[in-house]
C-alpha cells in the first residue's frame, strides 16, 4: 500500500490511500551512514496527543519513511535531492502529528542537530497553497542568520514547488515595499512585527506560524515581548502554531503551552538534553591572560576542521580576534554590533569554509547548522546574568547546551572545550556538569601532545 495525496478546498494536503507508487528512491543520494543512532535512536522521548483518545505509539503517529507521510512527490523530490532517505526519529514523531487534518498545534522537542527544522520547514511548504499569492505561513526566529539558514533549508526542500519567500530581517525590503505576495516568510521578531503593523504583510490568509528556537523566543525576558505581540496581530482564526526547540525550560513551558494550546507535545527527558556525540572538556587556565595564550596554543587543532568560540561580550569577541589576526592567525568575529551586510558576509565566508575560526558571542549560539564545525570553545562560559537583566551568574544552562550544540551535527562527532580560570567558574562549570548529568573531561594546557591525542581520539 502506498500513500498519495490530495488538497481540500483550503489547500491543506491530506494523506489519502492510493495505489500510485512513490518515487524511486535508488536513483538518489543516500545519508551518511554515521548518524544511524539519530533513526534507531537511543534516547527517549515521551509523546502527549492533543487528543487524549489518540495512541502515541501506534504505527500511525511514526512515519519510517517520508514515502508514508502523503507528503506530495515535489517535496518528496526535494528532500531525497537533499539526501535525506529516511526521517531521524523527531521527523519520524513529528510529522505525522504535524501534517495531520484538522491542523493541530505542536511543542516539539529534540537535541541540537538531529533535524527540527525540516520537521517544520515540510509542515509549511505542505500547508501552502501555492496558486494563492498572499502570506499563508510565518516562521521566527532568533537570530537573522538563523533565518537566513531556514530559508535556505525552505529553498532547497521546495525547489521542485513554485513556493514564493521573503524575508522579514533588518535591511532586507526595500523601505517603501508595501505589499509581500509570498506564501512564506521567514524572520526575526522586529522586523515581522514592524512589516505586520505597517501592513505590509497581510495576515488574513496564515494557517502556519512557526518558532523555531521557541524558548529563546517566548522568553519573558528577551524576545517574548515582541513574539507575541506579532501573534496578536495573526486573524482569530484556527492557525496551526508549531513551537519547536532542543530545550524547554520549565519557566517557559507553561507559556509554551498557552501560546500553542492544545498542543501534541514531544518531550526529553531531562537527562537526554545533550548528545553523547559531543565530548565534553575543560581547561584549567590561570588567568584571563593565559586563557588567551591556550587559545592560540589551540589554533592548529581549531583549524583540522572548523571551530566556534564564544564569549561572553562583543568586546572580547572583537579585541581576541584583533589579537590574533595581528599575530598572523586567520580568524573572524561575528556579533550583533555589526551591520546586517557585514553579518551575512562573515557567516557565509564561514559557511564555506573560507574561514575556519568564528569567534562570536551567543547571537549564533542557536540553530546554526554547519556540518563541518567539529569544535566549540566556550572561552566565557554561558552566564543567566547574560540573558536576563539583574540575574546572578549562574551558568546558563540551556545557553550551554545550544553553544555545544554547535558541533556534533547529525550524529557526527564533536568537541567542546570550556575555559575556566578561578574558583567561580570551575564552580559554574560544576553545576553545568551535575545539570546534564554528564562528566567534563580535564585536559592538560602544558601539554600539547596530550591535547592533541585526547582531542583525535574523541573526534574518531
Ligand atoms: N532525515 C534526514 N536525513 C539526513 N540528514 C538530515 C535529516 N534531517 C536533518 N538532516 C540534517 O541534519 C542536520 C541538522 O538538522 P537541523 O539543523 O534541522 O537540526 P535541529 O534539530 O534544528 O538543531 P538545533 O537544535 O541546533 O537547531 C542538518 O544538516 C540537516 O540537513
Amino acid at each position: 500500500m502506498s500513500v498519495a495525496l490530495s488538497k481540500d478546498e483550503e489547500g491543506f494536503i491530506t494523506p489519502t490511500v492510493a495505489g500510485k507508487a512513490a518515487p524511486q528512491q535508488d536513483a538518489l543520494p543516500t545519508a551518511s551512514a554515521s548518524n544511524s543512532d539519530l533513526f534507531s535512536s537511543t534516547f527517549e522521548v515521551t509523546v502527549t496527543l492533543a487528543d487524549q483518545q489518540g495512541n502515541p505509539n501506534s504505527p500511525l503517529y511514526s512515519a519510517k519513511s517520508f514515502q508514508e507521510l502523503g507528503l506530495h512527490p515535489d517535496l518528496l523530490k526535494g528532500l531525497f535531492s537533499m539526501g535525506f532517505d529516511k526521517p531521524s526519529k523527531i521527523q519520524e514523531k513529528a510529522l505525522p502529528l504535524l501534517l495531520s487534518d484538522p491542523p493541530t498545534n505542536m511543542i516539539g522537542q529534540s537535541q541540537s542537530g538531529t533535524g527540527k527544522t525540516a520537521a517544520f520547514v515540510l509542515t509549511m511548504l505542505s500547508r501552502v497553497d501555492y496558486n494563492l499569492h498572499k502570506p499563508q505561513a510565518l516562521c521566527l526566529a532568533p537570530s537573522r542568520e538563523l533565518a537566513r539558514q531556514i530559508m535556505s533549508v525552505i529553498t532547497s526542500m521546495g525547489k521542485y514547488t513554485n513556493v514564493q519567500t521573503e524575508y522579514a530581517i533588518k535591511d532586507n525590503l526595500p523601505k517603501d515595499a508595501t505589499n509581500i505576495t509570498a506564501q512564506i516568510i521567514v524572520g526575526t521578531p522586529g522586523t515581522m512585527m514592524d512589516l505586520m503593523r505597517r501592513k505590509v504583510i497581510d495576515t488574513s490568509n496564515v494557517k502556519v506560524f512557526v518558532l523555531d528556537e521557541a524558548d529563546n523566543m517566548l522568553d519573558q525576558d528577551g524576545l517574548g515581548d515582541q513574539t507575541l505581540r506579532v501573534k496578536n496581530m495573526l486573524p482569530r482564526k484556527p492557525i496551526q502554531i508549531i513551537l519547536f526547540s532542543a530545550t524547554f525550560p520549565d519557566n517557559v513551558r507553561s507559556f509554551a503551552s498557552k501560546f500553542a494550546p492544545n498542543a501534541n507535545k514531544i518531550e526529553l527527558q531531562k537527562e537526554e538534553l545533550s548528545v553523547d556525540n559531543i565530548r565534553q572538556f575543560y581547561m584549567d587556565c590561570r588567568n584571563e591572560e593565559h586563557k588567551y595564550d591556550i587559545l592560540v596554543s589551540l589554533y592548529q587543532l581549531l583549524t583540522i576542521g572548523q571551530s566556534i568560540i564564544f564569549c561572553q561580550h562583543r568586546h572580547t569577541a572583537d579585541r581576541i580576534s584583533q589579537r590574533m589576526t595581528a599575530e598572523g592567525h586567520k580568524v573572524a568575529s561575528l556579533h550583533g554590533a555589526k551591520d546586517a551586510s557585514e553579518r551575512d558576509a562573515i557567516i557565509d565566508r564561514f559557511r564555506e569554509g573560507r574561514d575556519k575560526v568564528l569567534i562570536t558571542t551567543n547571537v549564533i549560539a542557536r540553530g546554526i547548522d554547519i556540518l563541518q564545525v567539529n569544535m566549540v570553545v566556550n572561552y566565557d562560559l554561558p552566564l543567566m546574568n547574560e540573558r536576563i537583566k539583574g540575574a546572578d551568574e549562574r551558568p546558563d544552562i540551556e545557553t550551554y547546551i545550544h553553544r555545544i550544540g554547535r558541533t556534533g551535527r547529525f550524529g557526527r562527532k564533536g568537541i567542546s572545550i570550556n575555559f575556566v580560570h578561578d574558583k567561580k567558574t570551575w564552580l559554574q562549570m560544576e553545576q553545568i556538569e551535575k545539570a546534564l548529568g554528564r562528566k567534563i573531561m580535564r585536559i592538560e594546557t602544558n601539554d600539547l601532545d596530550e591535547m592533541e591525542e585526547k582531542m583525535k581520539q574523541a573526534l574518531k
